[in-house]
């Protein structure tokens, strides 16, 4: 290592290359920027040149720097090295980030932060050299990673020389600008940061050539590598890994590359959604954002005091139908991204009742966990510990909530983090599980102050309930902010008015007129607005003063005026048709969908464009994305289920459930036959089954899931016409002896075994209660008995239904008779099951050991059972689905028991506690764990509940008795 000095004549010298035992004197050394050109380098140096460079100011500054602070030597990296010399550079690269770290004081010269005023009269200007330093190249180059990690002490100066502060009184704009933990910036040992954490401080930096990208880190990681310029950055970065592996003693195959793949599939499985693209669709969709028609929020009282006070951590934002919530949501988000930093974090998601995907609470933490891992890649450890067991059923199963629940308030939790804004729109909309989801909003929000949370939603009692709870809690209603909200809704009517005019070529006077009466009609309601204006665009301009006061004041005024147009129109029978269907169906249906379920249109699977016409055709109730239809707004579907309730169901609801139960029949009937995927192979696992294109189950892909249900809501006991299909030789007679075995097989394909069972058992719910006692009962029965008994095999391999399933069905079961002519051939010896069913219904499969107790839930609803491969699981009676796995005992599990009101379940185990879990959320909320170690014979074997006393049998014959708060209130 060489050094720079000033001789008492004033030149730059070099010292003498101190290597090996040498005494090294105390330094300064200087971190900066390259300037292409102007940089003195070794040769200008040892020939006493380079003063016409602009870089020798540089070499000044560190000179009188060091002299300030009592130290003669300072190095620079651009002339101490001989770079011409391999040897020396490679060497020199190896050491650099010891040199650092043994220098008295580090300089950082800013070239690009100016302090001076820029004029003498503004005396403002001294105060902006922060915003420069927060956009300072130095910041986004490699090397200065390592020089702002490395030395004890640094100081950061700007162009002219002068201090702007060390590393220390800057540490909070430099974890902002970096991200890079406050714990590493005061100078805790690099290796106690996981490897990715310190791959994730160098991402983005740039370096001049590619290879330093990788030989940038060597320091930080304490490697030594051999420099191969040309190698190429892939190169470098597979070879540090090596080393990074070899040093860590993570297994040598174990690369970067593969990391990477393995988060990348990890993150993958995780999203269900990009809440990113949710909101660009919503935004687009609604005709794009207007920021003056939300950002009166800025300035709100409410919004401001969660934004700026530390302990106000919840805002709820709440507001009738259409008032606007989802659009500011998007406006906030937008405005808070403007004001972030690298350290900052934020993540949302958009609730949407009609969309299956976006409409439950796991769907949420799911969206919002991708968020925050798609922003700092290091947080995706949490999710990895889980997935890297379960692989992509974590997020499928039946313990997401508990798992994803758990992998979240990790994330919140890591030391990395600094504030966090969460987000989330129309809590209303979120259909399951909603209770869940608030609880953990709230549990959350209490976690730390550095994580804040808005929600908002409709005027529901229900949320105010649980959200009251939150003490830490500021509310924004809409209603109470009438005049900022008017003035949105103002300037929203003016924008699109003007669009409207413009577009439909708008005289002064129609303009001014269909200004003046949404102004005077909107009541504060954007939603109206957009739906007026979105019916104007179909007046032609001659008619639209004629026509504009047929748009009554309020929505449901509007909607009814709808309603009123469609009724009169030439295709009034099939607009309520549709309408009445798309009302009741179970899930949003695609368009290939509906042509199964409304007869009229049957021929139309092929002619798409003309069912979107006719979908335009139904007011502006439904709207089409991605070939789903769904209700323009939930105002809209709530509006015909209550308010035009007898024009969209004249004949009752029931008569609608009973026309899809018949058109879903019909359509299956026709469509489903044997191997309809062509896998051929009858152990092919579901797992590698793929949707064919074409699909020949679009169609009745919902029919074949649903019929059964339409069936049980057309309530067939009261009308005597609905009845004859269930009856010998009926429709579902002749469907189930025709075709029941290709139905088990499009269920699993369609991954719905288990409704298919629920199904199944409501089948024989609405035959029981029909009671004629024919030969068509027993069928049913039978279908029943078969579809729990085989749920499993064919769940697994769709064509096991024709395999496995026939051939371990009982002699005499009468689907194993119809459908003798699909047994498989090839098996001479067929296995003696007996001739009729025995008494077992159905076979859990799921534990890997030993089940040494059983318990239903007083109801029946549940069945929980405890293994020794230490997991209770907890199954739905019905379908025989695992609805949770509880693990958390680490030695057997002996014994399980409900509480009386099932609200609890204790499980006893040879781990010798206790645990008591939430039922209906399967977490464990109690672990009685003062049972101390005690001999194999005295350990629990067995236990009941009976109100808050858990009974427990141990093997040394005695019984223990406890008492603990079990049942909920
Ligand atoms: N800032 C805005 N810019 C552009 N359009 C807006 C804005 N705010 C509201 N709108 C219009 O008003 C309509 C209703 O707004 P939004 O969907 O946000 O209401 P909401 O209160 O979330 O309704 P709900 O609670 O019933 O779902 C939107 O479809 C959009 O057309």
């Amino acid at each position: 290592m060489r050094l720079l000095e000033f001789t008492s004549g004033n030149s730059l010298v070099l010292t003498k290359d101190f290597i090996g035992d040498d005494k090294i004197p105390p330094y300064a050394i200087l971190s900066h920027t390259w300037e292409d050109g102007q940089e003195v380098d070794f040769t200008d140096v040892r020939g006493g040149t380079g003063q016409d460079k602009t870089g020798y100011n540089k070499i000044l500054f560190c000179k009188q720097q060091a002299e300030r602070d009592g130290l003669q030597y300072f190095w620079i990296d651009t002339c101490c090295i001989d770079k011409s010399n391999h040897v020396e550079l490679q060497d020199a690269i190896n050491s650099m980030f010891r040199w650092y770290q043994n220098a008295e004081k580090c300089y950082v010269y800013l070239s690009d932060v100016l302090i001076a005023k820029r004029k003498a009269s503004d005396e403002f200007s001294e105060c902006t050299w922060e915003t420069a330093f927060r956009g300072s190249k130095w910041f986004t180059r490699g090397w200065t990673l390592q020089e702002l990690l490395a030395p004890r002490s640094v100081g950061f100066f700007s162009r002219e020389g002068k201090l702007l502060g060390n590393k220390t009184t800057l540490e909070r704009q430099i974890h902002e600008i970096t991200g890079i933990n406050h714990l590493a910036l005061r100078g805790t040992p690099l290796y106690e940061f996981s490897v990715e954490t310190r791959l994730s401080w160098a991402k983005g930096r740039k370096t001049t050539r590619k290879e330093d990208r990788a030989y940038s880190l060597l320091g930080i990681f304490g490697i030594y590598m051999s420099l191969i310029y040309g190698e190429g950055e892939d190169n470098a970065f597979k070879r540090l890994q090596k080393k990074i592996n070899r040093s860590t003693g993570a297994p040598e195959q174990q690369t970067l590359a593969q990391k990477e793949r393995e988060d990348q599939q990890c993150i993958q499985h995780l999203r269900l959604t990009d809440p990113r693209d949710d909101k660009k669709r919503i935004e687009e969709t609604k005709g794009g954002i207007l920021e003056n028609s939300y950002r009166w929020v800025l300035e709100n009282s409410d919004f401001q005091r969660w934004r700026d006070e530390q302990e106000s951590r919840l805002l709820w934002i709440k507001g009738d139908p259409g008032k606007g919530k989802t659009m500011l949501l998007c406006g906030i988000i937008n405005e808070l991204k403007k004001s972030m930093t690298k350290a900052n974090l934020m993540s949302y998601f958009f609730c949407q009742a009609t969309d299956s995907h976006i409409n439950n609470a796991t769907a949420v933490l799911r969206g919002l966990i991708y968020l925050l891992v798609d922003q700092q890649p290091s947080l995706i450890s949490h999710v990895r510990k889980k997935h890297d067991h379960a692989g992509k059923s974590l997020f499928e199963d039946a313990n997401v909530w508990v798992a994803l629940s758990e992998i979240f308030i990790n994330i919140l939790q890591d030391p990395s983090l600094n504030s966090v804004n969460l987000i989330i729109d129309a809590l209303d909309e979120c259909i399951v599980d909603l209770p869940k989801l608030l609880d953990f909003v709230i549990r959350t929000s209490s976690i730390s102050s550095h994580v804040k949370w808005i929600v908002s939603s409709r005027n529901c009692p229900n949320i105010e309930e649980c959200l009251e709870r939150e003490r830490h809690k500021v509310r924004l209603s809409l209603e109470l902010n009438t005049a900022s909200v008017s003035a949105a809704v103002r300037f929203y009517i003016r924008h699109r008015v003007t669009q409207l005019a413009q577009e439909k070529n708008y005289s002064h006077e129609i303009q001014n007129a269909v200004l003046a009466y949404l102004s005077l009609n909107a009541n504060d309601t954007f939603l109206w607005v957009a739906l007026v204006c979105q019916n104007l665009k179909k007046i032609s301009r001659w008619k639209v003063l004629a026509k504009l006061k047929v748009f009554p004041p309020g929505l449901n005024y509007l909607y009814k005026r709808m309603m009123q147009y469609i009724s009169t129109s030439d295709d009034a029978a099939l607009c309520k048709r549709i309408l009445a269907s798309i009302a009741v169906v179970y899930r949003p249906i695609t368009l290939e969908e509906l042509t199964a379920l409304v007869e009229e249109l049957k021929d139309m699977a092929n002619d798409l464009e003309s069912l979107r016409e006719i979908i335009g055709l139904c007011g502006s109730f439904l709207t089409i994305r991605n070939s789903i239809i769904y209700f323009v707004h939930q105002s809209a579907q709530d509006f015909l289920l209550t308010e035009e309730f007898n024009t969209i169901f004249p004949s009752g609801k029931e008569e609608v459930h009973y026309v899809l139960f018949s058109r879903s029949l019909l359509a299956i009937s026709k469509t489903l036959r044997r191997d309809i995927y062509s896998l051929h192979a009858l152990r092919y696992p579901i797992e590698q089954v793929t949707h064919p294109t074409p699909d020949p189950l679009a169609v009745s892909r919902y029919s074949c899931i649903y019929w059964i249900d339409h069936l049980y809501d057309c309530n067939p006991r009261s009308s005597v016409n609905h009845r004859v299909d269930l009856q010998d030789g009926g429709a579902v007679d002749i469907f189930l002896r025709e075709r029941y075995l290709y139905w088990l097989e499009a269920l699993s394909l369609c991954r719905s075994m288990s409704k298919g069972v629920v199904s199944m058992a409501k089948l024989e719910a609405v035959t029981d209660m029909i009671a004629n006692a024919s030969l068509f009962d027993k069928l049913v029965r039978d279908a029943r008995r078969f579809i729990m008994y085989h749920k499993w095999a064919i769940e697994n391999s769709p064509l096991q239904a024709y395999a496995s399933a026939l051939v371990f069905s009982p002699t005499y079961s009468f689907i194993r008779r119809l459908f003798k002519k699909e047994d498989p051939k090839w098996i001479s010896n067929k296995p003696d099951i007996g001739e009729r069913w025995g008494t077992c219904l159905q076979t859990l499969e799921g534990h890997s050991h030993i089940v040494g107790s059983v318990a239903f839930s007083h109801d029946s609803t549940r069945l929980a059972s405890a293994s020794h491969d230490r997991v209770v699981r907890v199954w739905d009676a019905s379908s025989g689905e695992c609805i949770y796995t509880l693990e958390g005992h680490s030695d057997s599990v002996s014994s399980v028991a409900f509480s009386r009101n099932s609200t609890r379940l204790a499980s006893a185990s040879h781990d010798c506690t206790v645990r008591v879990w939430d039922a209906s959320r399967g977490e464990c909320v109690h672990t009685l764990e003062h049972l101390v170690w005690l001999p194999p014979e005295y350990r629990p074997l067995c236990s009941a509940v009976s109100g808050n006393t858990i009974g427990i049998g141990t093997g040394s014959g005695r019984v223990w008795i406890f008492r603990v708060q079990l049942d909920t209130p």
